[in-house]
């Protein structure tokens, strides 16, 4: 089987949300690279954390409670949810698991709440970093993978319109070019890739450096980079200085971006400095630079600023996995 499903950015292309059909609900979850639980808003939360969010319904007949199971997880960003188990049919654009554990939040931080366009997260990521105990649960894709027609799925994001993820299948309309592979180190859990040299701006006059050991994140809005990339690239955009109140490098939102070539496998990606430009600050037109240091974080984030510039394919179908990226 094959499934292929719509990835519809959120307002600054803050995370990308996808329909899963689950039992006979459909809920529209953020497809995250960088985590491996399945979790989605439920009835059996307080009214107080929910603010529009579809829930789903855990007295529904296909809904099966895994009693004593339980989950808690925390993100990068600070956020977190908590509750129950269910096992349930999940459906993601033809691509179909008939028993699926579902995570069923019974709470979650107010970062979810405010996020009124998704109703939960559908981890894509290693099951080995799943949060259910006593037994932790596999991904979707972990789940379904054996029937898909190749054991691989695909992200092709965009800004200001749908992108799309398949499952079982590279989609050849969405690159140019031919995939560059590279070897995948999941000791982590996540799908990490060793980045080489980069290059900021085109002509090649520019600095360059190396970037080292990242992962590939769709659940991770920006890219970030080592403190020298980060530095080295601020120091081709005029105006631009780090904020600490707003806690990250900020620009002019006038001001023109340079774009950045980072190599991997041997072969140059460039993201245009368009990308770069993430939100404005809301104070003194000044925008909020879409690159930043991943001091604070311990590693470095190839995330969504990075991933609309190629199409990403996640490979299993060779036994040790395997990430490729293509120009689109
Ligand atoms: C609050 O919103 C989020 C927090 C954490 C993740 C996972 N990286 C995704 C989100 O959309």
């Amino acid at each position: 089987q094959t499934g292929t499903v719509a990835a519809n950015p959120e307002q600054y292309d803050q995370a990308y949300i996808c329909p899963v059909t689950i039992g006979s609900q459909t809920l529209h979850l953020d497809f995250d690279t960088g985590s491996s639980d399945l979790w989605v808003f439920s009835n059996l939360m307080p009214s107080s954390e929910v603010d529009g969010q579809t829930e789903f319904n855990t007295n529904s007949a296909g809904a099966t409670k895994k009693d004593g199971y339980t989950w808690s997880i925390s993100y990068g960003d600070g956020s977190g949810a908590s509750g129950v188990v269910y096992a349930d049919t999940v459906n993601v654009g033809g691509a179909t698991a008939t028993s699926q554990a579902v995570e069923a939040a019974t709470s979650v931080s107010s970062e979810f709440t405010s996020d009124t366009g998704s109703d939960g997260l559908l981890g894509l990521a290693f099951s080995s970093i799943n949060q259910v105990k006593p037994t932790p649960q596999t991904t979707f894709f972990d789940t379904v993978k054996s029937s898909l027609e190749a054991e691989l799925f695909t992200a092709d994001l965009q800004s200001n319109g749908p992108g799309s993820y398949t499952f079982g299948y590279i989609d050849s309309s969405k690159y140019t070019g031919s995939i560059t592979y590279t070897a995948v180190d999941n000791s982590q859990g996540f799908w990490g890739f060793t980045a080489g040299g980069y290059t900021v701006g085109g002509g090649g006059s520019n600095s360059t450096g190396t970037i080292g050991s990242a992962i590939a994140d769709t659940g991770t809005s920006l890219m970030y980079l080592p403190t020298a990339a980060v530095q080295s690239y601020y120091s081709q955009v005029s105006g631009s200085s780090y904020s600490s109140s707003q806690g990250g490098y900020i620009f002019p939102c006038s001001a023109s971006l340079p774009s950045l070539t980072v190599s991997i496998g041997g072969h140059g990606f460039v993201v245009p400095g368009s990308n770069f430009n993430y939100s404005p600050t809301g104070s003194g037109n000044t925008c909020f630079g879409g690159l930043q240091e991943n001091t604070g974080i311990g590693f470095t984030i190839f995330g969504d600023v990075f991933l609309r510039a190629v199409y990403a394919i996640f490979d299993e179908t060779q036994g040790s996995p395997r990430i490729g990226f293509a120009a689109q």
